[in-house]
């Protein structure tokens, strides 16, 4: 498959992409020349450079993963790779470190003027009073967002002997007290901290968090950090504040518009420390991040849930450990399931038996409909837009889970009501990953769900299966296996066979024309 990457990202994860796909390396690409470019590509790899817009997400066909080498992806229209089945992912954990060590020396270089005396120094000058800091210790620090970066600085800073607030309304005050944090509301913040650091992902509610308003609940004299997005605060209210003495100083990693805009109102202010979104560029990140992202596609290239997809619910691992194995049968079953269906699907139920019912099973009820929306759909159905498609189609999922089971250590059921019946199959695991069908609509079996499988439902008499056999013969399709399933009560069976080919349309025919076959499907298992 073909790889785009289309800003700098370290040659340590160009080379891991290398091992299984072409890449190609197309740097500072004009939007309208990645639009053209983007059908070629089955990946693409961006910092935070290109802007991969809704243009360019629809332009792209064979399109199914961007890796975003860092953690924010507000430069990735997400909605739309979505709706698209494009999964995006990012490497959230690569450039932690980096960003909450700049975040720290901005802080440090803003209390002490470095900056401001260096190039003084530089000039030629010895001016020591002009450049008199204040000590961090004893200080108040806010910090907005007590994520990975936020948690970070926040350490760092008790360690400086510093009080640390924060505010994030997603994280429990449980977590907050185990650092030694006090957890607090938006404007206990901004009343309380001598310093304030975002670590805030720039959304639809932090956009513009930081305006004119903001600043007039501030604590006179705080110093404002930004090393998370641009966005987050109003960069003109910003400089007003710091002009009217109300701030006394910003040290800024991050812009509205990047490269800066040389209208910026924060260049026309001397109390500030700027650097060009310099917080992920450490040599360890650089490498760390591109090591992660092109880990992450080569997963998602090959068709595996990815656990750094942003557009689809995170699995944690010890979850993910217990579901991994099933989602291939999972997926199969749900191939199955729609082959034997006829009519318009209206639900699908997904039972789980066993101990795998006491996990979020989410993902594994996503692989079902992946594989049950995959065979009827032109357009590509995956881990991320599946429950999406799904709905669309008013297709409606509903789980069932038991921790009872009676044979098996773990038994997925699938259940699908069409406007013309019902059918169902159940499936599990032998030993750690043997994916067996274990039930097609109440017959028992036991099924290797791969290949081609010819399904035939029969009224319980000696010579169909024979019959059946023969027509494959004078076509010379190769029988690979062959089983019957009954159910309790006499009167019919199914046959189940595995054949080694595709069946032509006058072959089906055949089969379905023979005496006592009540029908006949044929399952192609070669999921993509
Ligand atoms: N300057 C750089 O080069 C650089 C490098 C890495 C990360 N970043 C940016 O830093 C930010 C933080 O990164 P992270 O890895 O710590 O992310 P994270 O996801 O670990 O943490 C973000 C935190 O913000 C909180 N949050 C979300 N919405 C909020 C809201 N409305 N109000 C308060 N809290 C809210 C979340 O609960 C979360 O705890 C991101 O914007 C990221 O893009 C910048
Ligand atoms: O790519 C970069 O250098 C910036 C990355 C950073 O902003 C992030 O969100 O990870």
């Amino acid at each position: 498959m073909k790889i785009l990457v289309s800003d700098p990202v370290s040659e340590k994860g160009i080379a891991i992409l290398r091992q299984e796909h072409d890449v190609d390396v197309k740097l500072k690409l004009p939007p309208e020349e990645l639009v053209a470019l983007i059908p070629g590509y089955d990946a693409l790899v961006v910092r935070s450079e290109t802007k991969v817009t809704k243009a360019v997400i629809e332009a792209a066909d064979k399109l199914k993963v961007i890796g975003r080498a860092g953690v924010g992806v507000d430069n990735i229209d997400v909605d739309a790779a979505t709706k698209k089945g494009v999964i995006v992912l990012n490497a959230p954990e690569g450039n932690t470190m980096a960003a909450t060590e700049h975040t720290m020396a901005m802080m440090l270089s803003l209390a002490r003027n470095i900056p401001q005396a260096h190039q003084s120094v530089k000039s030629g000058e010895w001016q020591r009073g002009k450049f008199v800091g204040v000590e961090m210790r004893g200080k108040t620090l806010g910090v907005l967002g007590l994520g990975r970066i936020g948690t970070g600085v926040a350490k760092r800073a008790l360690a400086m002997e510093m009080k640390v607030l924060a505010y994030d309304p997603f994280i429990t005050a449980d977590h907050a007290r185990a650092l030694n944090i006090e957890l607090v509301e938006f404007d206990e913040v901004l009343a309380g901290a001598d310093f304030i650091t975002m670590h805030l992902p720039l959304t639809a509610d932090t956009k513009g968090l930081f305006g004119k308003e903001t600043f007039k609940k501030v604590k006179p004299g705080v110093r404002i950090v930004n090393c998370a997005r641009g966005g987050v605060i109003d960069e003109a209210a910003l400089a007003e504040a710091i002009k009217d003495g109300i701030v006394a100083g910003a040290a800024i990693d991050v812009f509205e518009k990047e490269p800066i805009d040389p209208a910026n109102p924060l260049l026309a202010v001397d109390k500030v420390v700027l650097t060009p979104h310099l917080g992920a560029s450490t040599a360890e990140a650089q490498v760390g991040v591109a090591v992660d992202v092109a880990e992450g596609i080569l997963v998602a290239l090959r068709g595996e849930p990815v656990t750094t997809a942003v557009n689809i619910a995170p699995v944690p691992a010890h979850v993910m450990t217990v579901i991994k194995p099933y989602l291939g049968v999972a997926e199969k079953m749900g191939c199955l399931a729609v082959h034997l269906a006829d009519g318009r699907i209206e639900t699908v139920e997904v039972e789980y038996n066993g101990q795998i019912s006491e996990v979020d099973t989410r993902m594994l009820t996503t692989a079902v409909l992946k594989g049950l929306l995959g065979p009827i759909l032109q357009e590509t159905v995956n881990y991320v837009n599946a429950p999406g498609v799904a709905k669309g189609r008013g297709i409606k999922a509903k789980e069932i889970k038991s921790k009872e089971t009676a044979n098996f250590a773990n038994l997925l059921t699938v259940r699908i009501r069409t406007d013309k019946g019902s059918h169902m199959v159940a499936g599990t695991l032998f030993g750690k990953e043997e994916a067996r069908i274990v039930m097609i609509d109440g017959y028992r079996v036991d099924v290797d769900p791969s290949g081609w499988l010819l399904i035939g439902p029969h009224i319980d008499k000696p010579g169909i299966i024979g019959k059946v056999g023969t027509i494959l013969g004078e076509h010379s399709i190769n029988i690979a296996g062959m089983q019957v399933g009954r159910t309790e009560t006499a009167g019919t069976s199914i046959m189940v066979m595995t054949v080694e080919a595709d069946l032509p349309t006058p072959v089906m025919l055949k089969i379905k024309a023979v005496d006592g076959i009540l029908g006949a499907k044929l399952v192609n298992f070669n999921i993509g």
